[in-house]
């Protein structure tokens, strides 16, 4: 975050103790620079807040916030498990080297090969979003003789957006199973009939970039209100509660995030008053946080190129990258805090508007940021840039993905190398006329 950042003698901002600049010069721009140390920090509030009240629990890390060989290795340094929605997600877990069994695979259309590639590597867990998927599995899991846990993907009727949450009396979501109009207690009836599926439990995402705790409160109530229901109609009890993700994170200084713990004690508490009230046995915790855990551990380094200046309306700064690297001012109207990073110590006096390079007039990174004075040639780092950022990367205008870097320690990594132009014609083939 940009009110916290530090520099050095030279005025060069620092990140995970390392001149930002020295990298810029070593990688080249755009580059994405994370700090393992604040990874691990974030992976760590979670796991000890649940090992500090005694509560069996799994974190898995949401790897679409950010999936690379490297950052899976680092989630399994940490000990949490890891959420895959595709079969992309899930080679690289594989690849990494990551547990199975602790891989738990979501989606609300996972193919009959994504099905087949999670029974074939035994992962740990699928999160069944649909009466489709069911039939799937089914069938697969007779072919492979195998058999498989499951968690059955609910949706509780609350929506939480950033700031607040709505109650919806019918969740209009593509994902998962409705728990008001009979979608759900069907799906758990038909599970509970299948052989070869063993449903351990139930999972609910109410949504992401949520700073308050009282939608996951409202979710944990509803829960349990079916469960209580579904252990006097169908004996059944959950084993496991998978609660989401979600957690926010501050992008700026409007953000006010609660400290990930709290999140887990909330959860914990609330879980707890339930069983209480309902007499059942207190389930496993799961969580799935994705932003909070590599979000601000991450800033983005672009080198400045043209400036425009309309008098009496607006300074545009160029950088090298733009949605391409960092979809999500485009796609949400998101808010970042930049600073110049050769320039960190001195005043920032000029307000000015950081244009991305796409030929698109809605390639804007940030709106109305105070800056120093700018020229061509200066490095912008954008903060908390880690989290849907480099795995919503694309190749508009052909623009290559750029590179990124781990540093910890006091020493920098290059964990993803960047793109070739080669690369991107890789999968091009020629097209002779007859
Ligand atoms: C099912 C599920 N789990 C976990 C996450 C991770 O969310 P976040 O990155 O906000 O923690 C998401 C994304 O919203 C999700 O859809
Ligand atoms: N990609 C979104 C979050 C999606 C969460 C996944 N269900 C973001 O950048 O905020």
């Amino acid at each position: 975050m940009a009110e916290q950042f530090s520099y050095n003698e030279k005025g060069h901002l620092l990140f995970g103790g390392l001149d930002t600049i020295d990298l810029a010069k070593k990688y080249g721009t755009p580059l994405f620079v994370y700090d393992v140390e604040k990874i691990r920090e974030n992976a760590r509030a979670f796991v000890e807040t649940f090992q500090k009240h005694g509560i069996k629990a799994q974190v898995a890390y949401a790897s679409k916030a950010f999936s690379s060989i490297a950052m899976v290795q680092v989630a399994k340094q940490e000990n949490l498990s890891l959420d895959v929605v595709s079969q992309g997600e899930l080679y690289t877990a594989l690849q990494a080297g990551f547990p199975v069994d602790k891989i738990h695979f979501h989606g609300n259309n996972k193919s009959l090969e994504e099905l087949r590639m999670a029974i074939e590597s035994k992962i740990g867990c699928i999160v069944i979003d649909n009466f489709h998927e069911m039939v799937l599995l089914e069938s697969l899991l007779a072919e492979y003789d195998a058999t498989m846990d499951v968690l059955i993907r609910v949706t509780p009727g609350i929506e939480a957006h950033t700031h607040d949450y709505i109650l919806t009396g019918n969740e209009d979501s593509k994902f998962g199973f409705d728990l008001t109009n009979g979608q759900a207690d069907k799906a758990i009836q038909q599970l509970l009939a299948k052989e070869r599926i063993h449903l351990k439990g139930l999972h609910c995402h109410i949504g992401s970039q949520i700073f308050e705790t009282d939608g996951f409160m409202m979710a944990v109530e509803r829960l349990f209100e079916k469960l209580a229901e579904w252990s006097k109609s169908y004996q059944f009890t959950a084993e496991v509660l998978n609660l989401g993700g979600g957690f926010g994170i501050r992008y700026t200084s409007e953000d006010e995030p609660l400290p990930l713990e709290k999140y887990v004690e909330s959860l914990i508490e609330k879980v707890s008053s339930q069983t209480n009230k309902y007499n059942m046995v207190f389930p496993e915790i799961w969580i799935e946080p994705g932003r909070s855990i590599v979000g601000d551990a991450c800033i983005t380094l672009y080198s400045i190129g043209s400036i425009k200046e309309i008098p009496n309306v607006r300074k545009y700064v160029a950088v090298d990258g733009g949605m391409t690297d960092n979809l999500r001012p485009a796609l949400y109207q998101a808010k970042y805090e930049a600073v110049v990073a050769n320039k960190a110590q001195q005043p920032s006096d000029e307000e000015v508007s950081i244009a991305g390079k796409c030929c698109e007039s809605g390639d804007m990174l940030i709106w109305d940021i105070m800056l120093p004075e700018v020229e061509a040639n200066d490095i912008l780092a954008v903060f908390s840039t880690g989290a849907y950022g480099y795995s919503m990367a694309n190749h508009y205008n052909r623009f290559a993905k750029p590179a990124v870097v781990f540093v910890e320690k006091g020493k920098d990594q290059l964990v993803v190398k960047r793109e070739s132009y080669q690369d991107l014609v890789t999968n091009d083939l020629s097209y002779e006329e007859e």
